[in-house]
């Protein structure tokens, strides 16, 4: 597959704060493509400098080997992680009024049928539901029929049906052959959705690949944790744990042969965890610290 877009060396700076610092990566068309990282990654940023919104300060950003220019522009869709809609608007008229500022096309029937906005698309847009809304805000972003859809953040605050109802739709429209960039930091929605993904963090890309090569990059078999206690020495030696966040954590191909020596080595098994490695568990060996954990941190200092 060709690269569609292709991001070289791009950085972006707010007064001393670097926030984007001289990343790559290239996302070849027709995929759904995941920037993932926690407040304050750079993600945002840098999907905004790629729609054309934020300036670049130095690095460049190719659409088809050449820099976005207008006409690329009628080819891109964007759902913001917030859009103010004009008030007493329904959201067929929403769509309208979109559709009004692009010389071609989808009709709003059809975009109402594609993210089944049937059952409300005629009701006052302020009384939709959070999840409601977003399919409204996707519509809206396809107005256009683009070949690049951008999607910031777009389950952000949704229930757990809303999330996946919009997952299915994601779906529907990747199947129509548009090349999705999305960014999110909820990693099983990237296990879900994306072929590719980059994990970014302070600015920085940390991994890049499909999510299933790095996973099986990176860890072996299973992950067993335990909560923080004083291991035996033939456990530390043969198992070699890593201890995160309170719980130590043992990656493993041989599960019954480490789970003999756990028990023969009398190890207190209470509250004992055998799972398959995930992206947050990736998050946290490369950087030390959870995904979630970040962005608790971030949001509980928000509100002080
Ligand atoms: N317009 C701006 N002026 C000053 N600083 C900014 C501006 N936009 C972003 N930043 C800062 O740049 C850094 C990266 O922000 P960005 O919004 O790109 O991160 P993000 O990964 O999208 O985070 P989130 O998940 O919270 O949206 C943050 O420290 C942020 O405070």
């Amino acid at each position: 597959m060709s690269a569609f877009i292709q991001v070289r060396k791009l950085t972006k700076s707010f007064k001393s704060l670097q926030a984007v610092k001289g990343i790559d990566f290239e996302v070849p068309r027709g995929i759904c493509f995941g920037l993932l990282g926690p407040n304050g990654a750079g993600k945002t940023t840098t999907i905004e400098m790629m729609e054309g919104i934020v300036s670049i300060d130095s690095g460049e950003i190719l659409y088809d080997g050449l820099p976005l220019n207008q006409g690329m522009n009628q080819r891109i869709g964007i759902q913001f992680q917030n859009t103010a809609l004009q008030d007493h608007l329904t959201g067929r008229e929403c769509l309208q009024m979109f559709a009004s500022f692009y010389q071609k096309g989808l009709p709003p029937h059809e975009l109402i049928n594609l993210c089944q906005l049937g059952d409300f698309a005629d009701q006052d847009h302020r009384k939709l539901s959070g999840g409601q809304k977003q399919r409204l805000l996707l519509a809206i972003a396809l107005v256009n029929d683009p070949q690049i859809l951008f999607l910031d953040e777009p389950t952000t605050g949704l229930d757990p049906h809303a999330r996946r109802n919009f997952w299915s739709l994601i779906n529907r429209i990747k199947a129509l052959g548009k090349t999705i960039v999305l960014t999110t930091h909820y990693m099983d929605e990237a296990e879900t959705l994306c072929d590719d993904i980059a994990i970014m963090d302070k600015g920085q890309i940390i991994a890049r690949g499909a999510p299933r090569d790095l996973l099986s990059e990176h860890f072996r078999g299973v992950l067993i944790r335990l909560p923080e206690q004083t291991l035996p020495n033939a456990v530390m030696l043969e198992c070699q744990p890593k201890l995160e966040r309170g719980h130590w954590y043992v990656n493993t191909d041989k599960v019954e042969h480490t789970l003999k020596l756990l028990v023969e080595q009398q190890v207190n098994l209470e509250g004992l965890h055998v799972k398959s490695a995930n992206l947050d568990d990736l998050f946290l060996k490369l950087t030390g610290h959870g995904l979630q954990e970040q962005t608790e941190v971030v949001k509980e200092s928000a509100h002080v």
